[in-house]
C-alpha cells in the first residue's frame, strides 16, 4: 500500500462521535495555515506566532456562511505534535458543527486524515520512536489505571531508553569483537564478549518476565467462579463487586445460566464471572450451564475453586486437575461456619461477613500481575513481545557460537531491538501499526 504522502495538509475531528462542550478538528501539514484562514473570519492566522490561540468566527469557504464561533490554535512547524505547521479549532462540542467544520476544511484544500496520520507524521518527522507510537495508541485505548500508567511509561521514552541501552551496549560489543579478530595480539579478552552478552540477555528476559503483566494490565482478565452448587460462588461474586449482583437462595442449582460482572483490582479491570454449580444433572437447561462452566474456567485467565468447609469435603471436578495449578486459587468458604475439614491448599473466605477477603484480593493480584515489579515498564504490546523473544533467541545463538561466528547473530539480535523502536523496519510493520489507530489521532 505504500505510506501516505508525508507534506499534504490533512484534517480530522480528533473529538469522539457524539456530544460534548467541546469539540476538535486538527489540520497538519504544508499550507494549513493557508487552508485553516480561508474558513476563518478573524486575527488573520498565518501572521499568528505558534503556540497561539484566537477567537473567531468558522465560515464555509465558498458560501461564507458562519458554522461556528470557535477558538482556532496555531502551532509552526516544528513546534507541534506532528512537528509541521498546524491549526486545531476547539468548536462547540456538536457533531453537526463538527462536520461542517471537517467539510469546510476539505473545501478549502484539504484531504481527510488516514488512521493515525498525526502520529505517523510525527513519528516520520523523528518526533517520536515506534514504541511512543505505540503507546499513544495504547494510552487511548487505556480503560484501567494500570493501563494508563504503562502507556505513560511508554510515551515518556521509559521502555524506549531501554532498549537503546541494550542496543548501544550490542553495537560497543559487536566493534569490540572485530577489534578482537583484527588483532588477536591486543590481549582483548573473549570472556569480556560473553559477559555482556549475558548482561543484556539477562535485561531481555527481565523485560520479556514482564509481559504477561503488561498484557493483563493492558487488555484486563476474566475471572472465573466454579464449584459445587451451593459452595458459595454468587455470594462471593456478589461480595466481590460490592452488590448484590447475583441471585442467592439455598437452593442448590440456583444459577443456571454464566453471569459477567465487571470489577477493579488493584487498578487491573476485571470481568468476573459467576457459573452454574457443577454436578451430574439430568435438567437439559442446568447440564447447558454446567457445560457452559467447564468452558468458562477453561478459558479465564484465572479460576477461583470454590468448595464449602462447613460441608464434608466433596471431590473436586475433574476439570480442576486439568487446569494449569497458576491459573486456580482453591477458596474454602462459608469460613464464617464451624469447619468440617481443613487444607492449607484453601484460603478461607466467606462471602457472608466478608473475612478472608483483603486475602482473596491479595491472591488474585498477585496471580494476575506475578512477580512483576510495580515501579517498572512492563512490556504489554504483542510486537515488542515478539520482537524481545527474537532478540533473545539470536543472543542465545551468539552465546553458543565461536567467536569469529558471534558477530552475526549479535547482529541479528540488535536489529530485533532497534526495530522496537522503528530503525529500519518494513514498511508494513508501520502500516499495520498505524492502522489500528482511530482517525483524528
Ligand atoms: N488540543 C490538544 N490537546 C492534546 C493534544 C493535541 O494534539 N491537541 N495531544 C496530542 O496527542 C496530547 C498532548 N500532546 C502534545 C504533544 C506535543 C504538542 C506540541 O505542539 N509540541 C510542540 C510545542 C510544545 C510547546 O508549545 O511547549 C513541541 O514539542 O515542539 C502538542 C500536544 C494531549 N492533548
Ligand atoms: N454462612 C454463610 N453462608 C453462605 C456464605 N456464602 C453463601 N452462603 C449461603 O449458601 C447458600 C448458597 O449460596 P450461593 O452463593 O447461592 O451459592 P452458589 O455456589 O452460587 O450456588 P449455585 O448457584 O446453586 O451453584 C445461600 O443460602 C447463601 O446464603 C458464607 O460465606 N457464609
Ligand atoms: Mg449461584
Amino acid at each position: 500500500m505504500g505510506l501516505p504522502s508525508l507534506n499534504e495538509p490533512i484534517a480530522a475531528i480528533a473529538t469522539p462521535p457524539g456530544k460534548g462542550a467541546v469539540g476538535i478538528v486538527r489540520l497538519s501539514g504544508v499550507g494549513a495555515l493557508e487552508i485553516a484562514q480561508k474558513v476563518w473570519r478573524g486575527r488573520d492566522l498565518r501572521g499568528m506566532e505558534g503556540g497561539r490561540f484566537t477567537l473567531g468566527l468558522i465560515l464555509h469557504p465558498e458560501s461564507r456562511e458562519v458554522l461556528d464561533e470557535a477558538l482556532a490554535l496555531v502551532f509552526r512547524a516544528p513546534s507541534s505534535y506532528t512537528g509541521q505547521d498546524a491549526v486545531e479549532f476547539q468548536t462547540h462540542g456538536s457533531p453537526a458543527v463538527l462536520r461542517q467544520v471537517l467539510q469546510a476544511l476539505l473545501r478549502a484544500g484539504a484531504r481527510p486524515a488516514q488512521p493515525g496520520e498525526f502520529t505517523l507524521r510525527a513519528y516520520l518527522n523523528g518526533r517520536m520512536d515506534l514504541a511512543q507510537a505505540e503507546s499513544v495508541l495504547a494510552l487511548v485505548e487505556s480503560e484501567s489505571d494500570a493501563a494508563r500508567r504503562q502507556a505513560l511509561r511508554g510515551l515518556s521514552k521509559e521502555l524506549s531508553a531501554r532498549i537503546e541501552g541494550m542496543a548501544q551496549e550490542l553495537l560497543d560489543l559487536l566493534a569490540h569483537i572485530q577489534a578482537l579478530l583484527d588483532y588477536p595480539e591486543e590481549g582483548v579478552e573473549a570472556h569480556e564478549a560473553r559477559k555482556i552478552l549475558e548482561h543484556v540477555l539477562f535485561e531481555v528476559e527481565h523485560l520479556l518476565a514482564t509481559a504477561p503483566a503488561g498484557r493483563i494490565a493492558q487488555k484486563g482478565a476474566r475471572l472465573a467462579l466454579v464449584g459445587a452448587p451451593n459452595a458459595g460462588k454468587s455470594s462471593l461474586l456478589n461480595a466481590l463487586v460490592g452488590y448484590e449482583r447475583a441471585i442467592v437462595t439455598p437452593i442448590p442449582g440456583t444459577t443456571r445460566d454464566y453471569l459477567e460482572a465487571p470489577l477493579e483490582i488493584a487498578g487491573v479491570p476485571i470481568v468476573a464471572i459467576d457459573t452454574a454449580g457443577l454436578r451430574q444433572t439430568d435438567d437439559v437447561v442446568e447440564r447447558s450451564g454446567v457445560e457452559r462452566a467447564l468452558n468458562i474456567a477453561q478459558e479465564a485467565d484465572l479460576v477461583l475453586y470454590l468448595a464449602d468447609q462447613s460441608q464434608p469435603r466433596a471431590d473436586p471436578p475433574e476439570l480442576l486437575a486439568q487446569l494449569p495449578q497458576e491459573r486456580v486459587i482453591r477458596l474454602a468458604t462459608k469460613a464464617d461456619l464451624p469447619p468440617a475439614w481443613h487444607d492449607p491448599a484453601f484460603l478461607p473466605v466467606s462471602g457472608l461477613t466478608g473475612t478472608g477477603m483483603p486475602a482473596l484480593l491479595e491472591a488474585i493480584h498477585r496471580r494476575l500481575l506475578g512477580e512483576a515489579p510495580e515501579g517498572e515498564i512492563w512490556i504489554s504490546n504483542e510486537r515488542h513481545a515478539q520482537a524481545l523473544t527474537e532478540a533473545k533467541e539470536h543472543l542465545l545463538d551468539a552465546l553458543a557460537a565461536p567467536e569469529d561466528l558471534m558477530g552475526l547473530s549479535i547482529q541479528a539480535a540488535l536489529e530485533a531491538l532497534n526495530h522496537i523502536l522503528g530503525k529500519d523496519v518494513p514498511e508494513e510493520v508501520i502500516d499495520r501499526v498505524f492502522r489500528n489507530f482511530c482517525v483524528g489521532k
